[in-house]
């Protein structure tokens, strides 16, 4: 069972519940996205697997085991749709392999999971893009060796020129690459990455990188953005300019799920925020919540969060993104094939 969760104004069952504040009003078509996501989330009872008002991603029962240890155990998640959702939690508590599972980027031993409704289990990862929901990785998979805007055209979906039939008609194939090169340079613009479109994704900063991963994130009109540790690595300059793209997407209406360390962070741009440990979740809540959780704090403390990762740890980490790099590159040039194309429970 996950530990209770002990926020401010905590009940005797341990659910927290939010401190009195004035009458939330009813939502304006107007209303900043912020406001609207704010608004529907102030007055959810500070618990694990609380119903959300109107769910984009529900999350039912969902496991992962690695041999022994049991690195995902959900029983019931939902995130808000239009929110910004943080997703916290010490090393090792089972954030990105729960990232994983959600995009097709691996398979669970049990559960389900579904977006509008619709369920997602047993979709490889192009084909979860296509239905809208996107990620990034930890490590950014910005594909040194090709340019820039070769990167941005990998991230387009659904090209026309993808079905077989279509390709043989070229014509229509150059039409959708030059649409696609088009939005590619939209998107530079945005993250003022434009001047380096012919450059070697190699050679950007880690910063710019991660503007990279973010903008080709874009390119498939995502409706669910899940960013991996976005401003880790990232040169204060930058780490402004990132959090302001994470704020504008929730202002273009998509919803956005972010893994963090860094509190602060978490805190400025987070509507609501989810802690794991050890595979489950421990606490939901707003910001505010977080940190006067007992159950957080006992978490983050236990598992000495600040400390460096050992080489054994650095050293799974990489191996696990250039697993994910390999797998989402085979299922991105297997277009023709609609066999999803991951790693299972069976294949530790
Ligand atoms: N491919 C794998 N094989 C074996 N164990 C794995 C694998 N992937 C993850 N794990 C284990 O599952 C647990 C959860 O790992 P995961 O990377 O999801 O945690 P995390 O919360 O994202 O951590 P971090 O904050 O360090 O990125 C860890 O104990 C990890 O060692």
């Amino acid at each position: 069972m996950p530990a209770d969760p002990t926020p401010h104004g905590a009940t005797a069952s341990g659910a927290g519940t939010p401190p009195e504040q004035p009458p939330a009003q009813a939502w304006q078509s107007g209303d900043a996205p912020q406001r609207r996501a704010q608004a529907a989330l102030r007055d959810l009872p500070w618990e694990v697997g609380v119903a959300k008002p109107d769910a984009a991603v529900v999350v039912d029962g969902v496991t992962r085991t690695f041999g022994g240890l049991t690195a995902v155990s959900v029983d019931h998640l939902e995130i808000q749709r239009g929110g910004i959702t943080g997703l916290i939690g010490p090393n090792g508590a089972g954030k990105t392999t729960l990232f994983n599972l959600l995009t097709g980027f691996d398979q669970p031993n049990t559960g389900t999971w579904s977006f509008n409704g619709r369920p997602l289990g047993k979709l490889a990862p192009h084909q979860v893009a296509r239905l809208g929901v996107v990620r990034t990785f930890q490590l950014t998979k910005a594909l040194s060796r090709l340019t820039v805007l070769q990167n941005m055209l990998l991230g387009a979906q659904g090209q026309r020129g993808e079905s077989f039939l279509r390709a043989l008609v070229p014509g229509t194939w150059r039409t959708q690459e030059k649409e696609n090169t088009e939005k590619a340079m939209d998107l530079l613009r945005r993250f003022k990455l434009d001047t380096k479109k012919d450059d070697f994704a190699g050679t950007l900063s880690g910063g710019q990188r991660k503007l990279l991963e973010m903008a080709r994130a874009l390119m498939s009109d995502p409706q669910v953005v899940m960013l991996d540790e976005p401003m880790a690595g990232v040169n204060p300059a930058l780490t402004q300019s990132l959090l302001g793209h994470v704020k504008d997407l929730r202002e273009q209406g998509m919803t956005v799920i972010f893994v963090e360390h860094d509190m602060d962070v978490v805190r400025d741009i987070s509507d609501w925020v989810v802690v794991m440990a050890a595979g489950k979740i421990i606490a939901e809540g707003p910001p505010e919540s977080i940190s006067q959780n007992q159950a957080v704090v006992d978490a983050y403390l236990g598992a000495h969060h600040d400390a460096p990762l050992t080489v054994e740890e650095e050293d799974r980490v990489l191996a696990q993104a250039e697993q994910a790099i390999a797998r989402e590159e085979n299922a991105d040039g297997d277009v023709l094939d609609s066999t999803p194309h991951r790693k299972g429970p069976t294949d530790e």
